[in-house]
């Protein structure tokens, strides 16, 4: 069989990951695809000095290997929106298949790319764009094809859970952690996109697109980052037997598909409790199979750079890659998260004197809400505020505004309630 000619556009932390495995690697891949891989060319402004490209040839203009006759594949490792989704459509059009790890790409502009795919009669891979090395897109669209798939959630932003565990193991500070992130090569050109929860939301806005059969849709995720967890916030927490892990949450309902990503507390006996540093964890619940955990690294060179070769060896084996189930998408209605129901974890500060926390719970009693645990801490040295840290059973989010509106009302608390959805997963 003729070789598979690649043209690898970026040699950054994944471009240069996927160079060096698919050199180091050479014979076990050229074994597993029935024949050889070869980087063809390499488009790239920067040299990496972690690949050895003296025997490649190597060009600063992108767009000349899409125009290549000679590539097969090109694979798309630049990042961001708008230059990529050209180099894609303009590979696309010149009858390339493409593999990337752009995941904001795929969530935003996907339908317009798999369009043009499908005219072309080439495949689309983007396996490294979701969970890292986790073939999670592969479980859910080929492992778990014969299941209704009713939950997908987890940990799918490394960088994330990486700054989560470092604050909570080592009482490491946000940004000197965020820091360290950078430099392993794990977080996004733009950091806010992983703090914010913005990349989360790409992948889950893809997965839930694989698992329910349903349009792209990342303007309907909700997002929430972890900027705004403090370190306390970490301890009262795990007091309470919960941790906080930012997950990525989707679940089919009967009102519509629930879709949210924010910082959540999950019972610390809950195996995604203990998925630390940059793993990612993704649990997927179908109605045959029941619950499956794909747990692994979520960023890095290797990890990414695994996922990318992988679908590469498939489009070299002649594995059409279905990128959606184009001709039969459902138009479920995602929920707004006013209709979410979630258990909270609520902490605010109070004035240290007698009936406040009375109040505070007939308020909550009077919409409804039962109280699950509450802490209440003693006021430090000449403080006269103290903090209060209540877990809820669950109740509607429209619902809980309106009682923490009453709250933050109330003279005797001081400032705004700090709120965390509290997720069973089971
Ligand atoms: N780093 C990870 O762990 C990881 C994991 C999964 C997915 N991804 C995704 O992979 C993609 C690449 O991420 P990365 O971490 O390797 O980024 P990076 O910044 O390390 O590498 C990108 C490279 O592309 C080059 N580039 C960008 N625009 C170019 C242009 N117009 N012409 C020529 N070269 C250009 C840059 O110079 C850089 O070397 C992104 O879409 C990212 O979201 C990254
Ligand atoms: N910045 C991303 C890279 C992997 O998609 C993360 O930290 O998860
Ligand atoms: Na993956």
């Amino acid at each position: 069989m003729k070789p598979v000619k690649v043209g690898i556009c970026g040699l950054g932390t994944v471009g240069g990951g996927t160079f060096n495995v698919l050199t180091e690697n050479n014979h076990d891949i050229a074994r597993r695809a029935g024949r050889e891989i070869i980087i063809e060319q390499v488009g790239t402004r920067r040299p990496n000095p972690a690949c050895d490209t003296s025997n490649t040839q190597v060009t600063d203009d992108i767009f000349a290997v899409a125009e290549n006759p000679e590539i097969d594949i090109l694979v798309e490792l630049i990042g961001g929106y708008d230059v990529a989704r050209e180099l894609v459509l303009k590979a696309i059009e010149n009858g390339k298949h493409v593999v990337t790890a752009n995941k904001a790409l795929i969530a935003v502009h996907g339908a317009e790319i798999f369009a043009a795919a499908k005219k072309a009669g080439v495949t689309v891979g983007y396996e490294a764009g979701v969970a890292g090395g986790i073939p999670v897109i592969k479980a859910i669209r080929e492992g778990l094809a014969a299941n209704h798939i009713e939950r997908v959630a987890g940990i799918i932003n490394g960088t994330g859970n990486f700054i989560l565990t470092e604050m909570r193991d080592k009482g490491r500070d946000f940004d000197d952690v965020l820091q360290e992130a950078q430099a392993l090569g794990y977080a996004e050109a733009d950091p806010t996109f992983d703090v914010e929860g913005i990349d989360a939301a790409h992948k889950l806005t893809i997965l839930s697109s694989i698992a329910y059969g349903i349009p792209l849709q990342f303007e309907n995720c909700f997002t929430e980052g972890i900027s705004k967890i403090t370190r306390d916030d970490v301890q009262y927490a795990e007091e309470l037997g919960y941790r906080i892990k930012h997950l990525g949450i989707s679940a089919r309902t009967s009102t519509g598909i629930d879709l949210r990503v924010h910082p959540t507390l999950v019972p610390l006996d809950n195996m995604i409790a203990k998925v630390d540093g940059v793993m990612n964890a993704v649990a997927v619940k179908g109605n045959a199979v029941n619950d499956t955990l794909f747990c692994g690294p979520g960023a890095g060179a290797g990890p990414t750079a695994s996922a990318v070769v992988a679908d590469i060896i498939d489009i070299a084996r002649e594995i059409s890659i279905e990128p959606l189930a184009f001709n039969s998408l459902e138009d479920v209605r995602v929920l707004p998260i006013e209709e979410v129901e979630t258990g909270y974890y609520l902490r605010m500060q109070a004035l240290d004197k007698a009936g406040v926390m009375a109040r505070v719970a007939s308020i909550l009693s009077n919409n409804g809400i039962n109280i699950e645990a509450i802490i209440q801490k003693e006021p430090a040295e000449g403080e006269i505020l103290v903090p209060i840290i209540m877990l809820t059973h669950k109740v509607q989010e429209k619902v809980m505004n309106q009682a923490i509106a009453e709250i933050e009302d109330y003279g005797d608390i001081n400032g705004s309630v700090t709120k965390i959805r509290v997720e069973h997963l089971n």
